[in-house]
C-alpha cells in the first residue's frame, strides 16, 4: 500500500468536490475561512508522515481540543471525573441544554459542550484559568513536539463575545453543583482550548499517543494509561462527532473527534494517527470532506477497528 500516494489522491479528488458543506459562522472569527481548502496528514506507527492538500495550514482544531483536556483531566484527576460526566453518545447537537435538565446536570459526555466545560473547570480546580490554559498548550506542544503549536487568541475572543449557549449551558450546571469555578473561570479555559490552532500534520502528531496504547512516541513514556487510551478512543468512537456519531462509525469504521473548524482527528489503533481538515460541515457540525476523505482513506487501506 503506497500511503504517499493514496493521500495525493484523495486531496485531489476532494479539490474537485463542489459540494463542500457550510463554513461555522456562529464564531464570527471562524465565518471568514475559506472553505476551499483540504489537507490530510497520517502518521503511522514507524512515525512517518504521509501529507497531501493544505496539511501544513494552521486552522482553529474547536472540539478536537476536547480530546486532549480530557486526557490532561483524567491523569489529573483520575476516575472520579466520571462522577461528573457520563459516557454515553447524546444523540443531541454538540450545543444542546435538552437533556441536562432531566439528567441533573451531568452531561452525557466529555465531547459535547456541556462535557467540556465540565472537564475545564476539573482542570481549573481552583487554579487561575491563565495557568491553565497555558498547561494545556504545553501539553499540546509536548504531544505535538512541536513550539508551534498556538491558541488564537482572536478566535477565543471572538467565541467569548458571543458563547451565549456554552455561558448558558455552564450557568445551568452550576445551579445544579456541577461546576466548581465561577461559570466565566470554566468557560474562559474551554474557549481558550477550543482556539488551539494546529495544522493537519501537528494534530496527526499529537494524537499519536492514542495510537500507541497511551505511549508518547517521542520519549517513549506514558501520557496515559493503555486502559484509559483505549477508553478515549472508545469514546471517540460513540461520541466523537454528536449526533452524527453513528453515521461516522458506519462510514469510516475507525474513532473520530470531529472540530467545528473543520478538522477530524482519527485513530487506528496500533497503525495510524490521521488529521483531516476542511472547513466546510455537514448539518452535523462535522467536516464534510473530511468525513468523505476518511471514508475512503479507509476504504482504500482496509483500515478498521472492526477488522484485524
Ligand atoms: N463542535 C465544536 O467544535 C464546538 C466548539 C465551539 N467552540 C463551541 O463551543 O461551540
Amino acid at each position: 500500500m503506497d500511503l504517499s500516494k493514496m493521500v495525493v489522491e484523495i486531496a485531489s479528488e476532494m479539490a474537485a468536490e463542489t459540494d463542500r458543506g457550510h463554513v461555522a459562522d456562529y464564531i464570527p472569527a471562524l465565518a471568514r475561512v475559506s472553505p476551499d481548502q483540504f489537507g490530510i496528514a497520517v502518521v503511522t506507527a514507524d512515525g512517518t508522515v504521509h501529507a497531501a492538500g493544505d496539511a501544513e495550514t494552521p486552522f482553529s482544531i474547536q472540539s478536537v481540543s476536547k480530546v486532549f483536556a480530557l486526557t490532561l483531566a483524567l491523569d489529573r484527576i483520575g476516575e472520579a471525573l466520571w462522577h461528573r460526566v457520563g459516557r454515553e453518545p447524546s444523540g443531541s447537537a454538540f450545543n444542546s441544554i435538552v437533556q441536562l435538565e432531566s439528567e441533573r446536570g451531568i452531561p452525557r459526555n466529555p465531547f459535547i459542550n456541556a462535557g467540556a466545560i465540565v472537564v475545564s473547570d476539573a482542570l481549573l480546580a481552583g487554579h487561575d484559568a491563565r495557568e491553565t490554559i497555558g498547561d494545556l498548550l504545553r501539553f499540546v506542544r509536548f504531544l505535538a513536539e512541536d513550539d508551534g503549536v498556538e491558541i488564537d487568541s482572536e478566535v477565543a475572543h471572538s467565541e467569548a463575545g458571543t458563547g451565549f449557549r456554552n455561558f448558558a449551558l455552564a450557568n445551568y450546571m452550576k445551579a445544579f453543583g456541577n461546576l466548581g469555578n465561577a461559570v466565566e473561570d470554566a468557560c474562559k479555559v474551554y474557549f481558550h482550548q477550543c482556539a488551539l490552532t494546529m495544522s493537519c500534520c501537528q494534530l496527526a502528531k499529537a494524537g499519536r499517543y492514542l495510537m500507541t496504547e497511551g505511549i508518547h512516541p517521542g520519549s517513549g513514556t506514558p501520557v496515559i494509561t493503555p486502559e484509559r487510551a483505549r477508553r478515549i478512543s472508545a469514546l471517540m468512537l460513540t461520541c466523537g462527532h454528536y449526533d452524527g456519531s453513528g453515521e461516522f462509525a458506519f462510514r469510516v469504521g475507525i474513532p473520530g473527534k470531529s472540530g467545528v473548524g473543520g478538522g477530524i482527528l482519527a485513530i487506528v489503533p496500533g497503525k495510524a494517527s490521521i488529521a483531516v481538515w476542511s472547513p466546510g460541515l455537514n448539518e452535523r457540525g462535522n467536516s464534510k470532506l473530511g468525513s468523505l476523505a476518511l471514508e475512503r482513506l479507509a476504504e482504500r487501506t482496509g483500515w478498521s477497528v472492526f477488522t484485524a
